[in-house]
């Protein structure tokens, strides 16, 4: 049996400041450097230890990625990163602080473009402060203009199968560092969690989630390993 562990960064300067962040690159907070630190201590304890390593090319989950691995001694362990993890891009919403989003356009049009399973938020401006098209990491990629969840899910998923997947048939505890959107994506898919239900579904920062795997198939139902 193989194990899957799902972790969101920690908490990050943005989610400190109440910033809609998405594919802007920032940092961890201590609390969130803190977070990750307990993250590989609580794997360490459960002996539930990571073979192989996927994270986005986003700092906050590189660093907590990294962090949880030293606790746990693991920071020997190949790692992937792909942009196919990163958050899901919250376009023109990029920067601005939610509560005053709120306070401007109503609390149900922000609870839509936070959760809605396929309303976009509006398109960042070409040339916006957050326009990302000249950062490197993201050289011949088309890096889209804002993302819904089901956008998300169009590039995570194909990550999923065609990386992510066979290295679980193959046998290896797979950790993935990645986001609050695109793990939602990933456990509406393994979870089979509906279009609707899915808006309720929320994944808190620097808490392992854990999938047993027979081969490529998902075993029972996901579980908190602080709980297991
Ligand atoms: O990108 C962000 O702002 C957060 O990481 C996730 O935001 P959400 O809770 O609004 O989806």
């Amino acid at each position: 049996m193989s194990k899957l562990i799902l972790v969101r960064h920690g908490q990050s300067e943005w989610n400190l400041a109440d910033r809609f962040t998405g594919w802007w690159d920032v940092d961890l907070t201590e609390k969130g450097v803190a977070e990750a630190k307990a993250a590989g201590e609580l794997m360490k304890a459960k002996g539930v230890l990571p073979t192989v390593a996927f994270t986005s090319v986003q700092k906050r989950a590189i660093k907590t990625l990294n962090i949880a691995l030293e606790a746990c001694d693991r920071l020997w362990i190949p790692v992937t990163r792909d942009w196919r993890l990163n958050e899901r891009h919250y376009g023109g919403l990029t920067g601005l602080n939610k509560q005053e989003t709120r306070e401007k356009h109503g609390e149900k049009q922000v609870h839509i473009w936070r959760r809605s399973f396929d309303v976009p938020p509006p398109e960042l401006e070409p040339g916006s402060e957050f326009d990302l098209a000249s950062d490197p990491r993201y050289a011949g990629i088309d890096i889209p203009r804002t993302e819904s969840l089901k956008l998300t899910i169009e590039r995570v998923l194909p990550y999923w199968e065609e990386a992510i997947l066979p290295q679980l048939a193959k046998g290896e505890n797979v950790i993935i560092s990645a986001h609050g959107n695109s793990l939602r994506a990933l456990v509406k898919h393994l979870s089979n969690i509906s279009d609707e239900d899915i808006t309720g579904l929320e994944i808190p920062t620097g808490q392992p989630i854990v999938y047993d795997f027979d081969g490529a198939t998902p075993v029972g139902e996901r579980y908190y390993l602080k709980d297991a």
